[in-house]
């Protein structure tokens, strides 16, 4: 049995016991820290998980998930730094912070991996790219893999793509939530019930992800395939593409590249 400890069980944190616990892995068989006495008691009741502290996470996980926000991880690794046992492996969920800031900061040869996840974590259908600090092996690899296969998909990619993989499919998610909700709005709009345009919306988005997931046509072949000539559909990608909507996704995707980029510079002396 592998003990995991999240360490900070915000929103992510949250959605990958959720997800664990989901995915078959047993309540006794997770930890968690959370600094609001009030969440880790309710998040304890719902999972039925333990809240600890750090130094009882060291103690008694082989597997410690920091799921802080990257603004606060000096003081969780000035509390970890003396308790982590060796052989412990860290697994990072922050954006944009580098293996080599956890690698400096804890004890020589701590084996750290850095994961980028998703919210759909929470039903299964994560997408989670991880990469390997400099002390960790096949093995931790394999272990994170198998651990995060539980709760959906996983690929592997070298450290110098996770920001790029963070603006893409970390925040991903936000962006498709945005777009339905800016779809729903046009229904309202055009004069539709919020209730039935959400209806109308949300299950034409899990029609078409449920399309593009069986992965054997390219999005454009699924697009021209709705695009009538003379029709509806092209009416509204003239329209699109008159208010620069593709570019706004390449310099939205970019802007969140770069963001993720410098919260790892921020820490860079640390
Ligand atoms: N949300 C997402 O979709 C994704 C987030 N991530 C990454 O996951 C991390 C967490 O993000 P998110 O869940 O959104 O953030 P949250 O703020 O929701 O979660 C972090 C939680 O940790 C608590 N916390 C802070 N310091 C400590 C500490 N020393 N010990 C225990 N708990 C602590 C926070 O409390 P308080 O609120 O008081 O600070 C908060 O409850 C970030 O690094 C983010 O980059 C990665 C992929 C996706
Ligand atoms: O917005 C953020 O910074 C985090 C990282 C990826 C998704 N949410």
């Amino acid at each position: 049995m592998t003990t995991i400890a999240v360490l900070g069980a915000g929103k992510i944190g949250e959605a990958l016991l959720s997800g664990l616990l989901q995915g078959g892995r047993k309540a006794h068989e997770l930890l968690f820290t959370e600094k609001h006495p009030q969440r880790a008691e309710e998040l304890a009741k719902q999972y039925g998980t333990e809240a600890v502290d750090v130094a009882v996470a060291a103690a008694r996980a082989e597997v410690l998930v920091v799921a802080v926000k990257p603004q606060d991880i000096e003081p969780l690794l000035d509390e970890l730094a003396p308790v982590i046992r060796p052989g412990a492996l860290v697994v990072s969920l922050c954006a944009g912070l580098p293996t080599a800031l956890f690698e400096r900061r804890l004890p020589e040869g701590t084996a750290v991996v850095r994961v980028m996840p998703n919210t759909p974590m929470l039903v299964g259908e994560a997408m989670s790219a991880i990469s390997a600090g400099r002390h960790a092996g096949p093995e931790h690899l394999d272990l994170v893999e198998e651990l995060l296969s539980t709760v959906g998909r996983v690929a592997r990619v070298p450290e110098s793509q996770q920001d790029a993989v963070t603006a893409l499919s970390g925040s991903g998610p936000a962006y498709f939530f945005y777009l339905v909700e800016a779809m729903i709005d046009a229904g309202i709009l055009l004069g539709i019930p919020r209730d039935l345009a959400g209806q109308l919306i949300i299950q034409s988005a899990v029609g078409a992800a449920t399309m593009l997931a069986q992965g054997d046509q390219h999005p454009v072949i699924l697009r021209e395939a709705v695009t009538s000539p003379a029709g509806t559909t092209i009416m509204a990608i003239r329209e699109l593409e008159k208010h620069g909507v593709r570019a706004a996704f390449l310099a939205a995707i970019e802007a969140a590249r770069d963001r993720s980029a410098e919260l790892g510079q921020a820490h860079q002396d640390g």
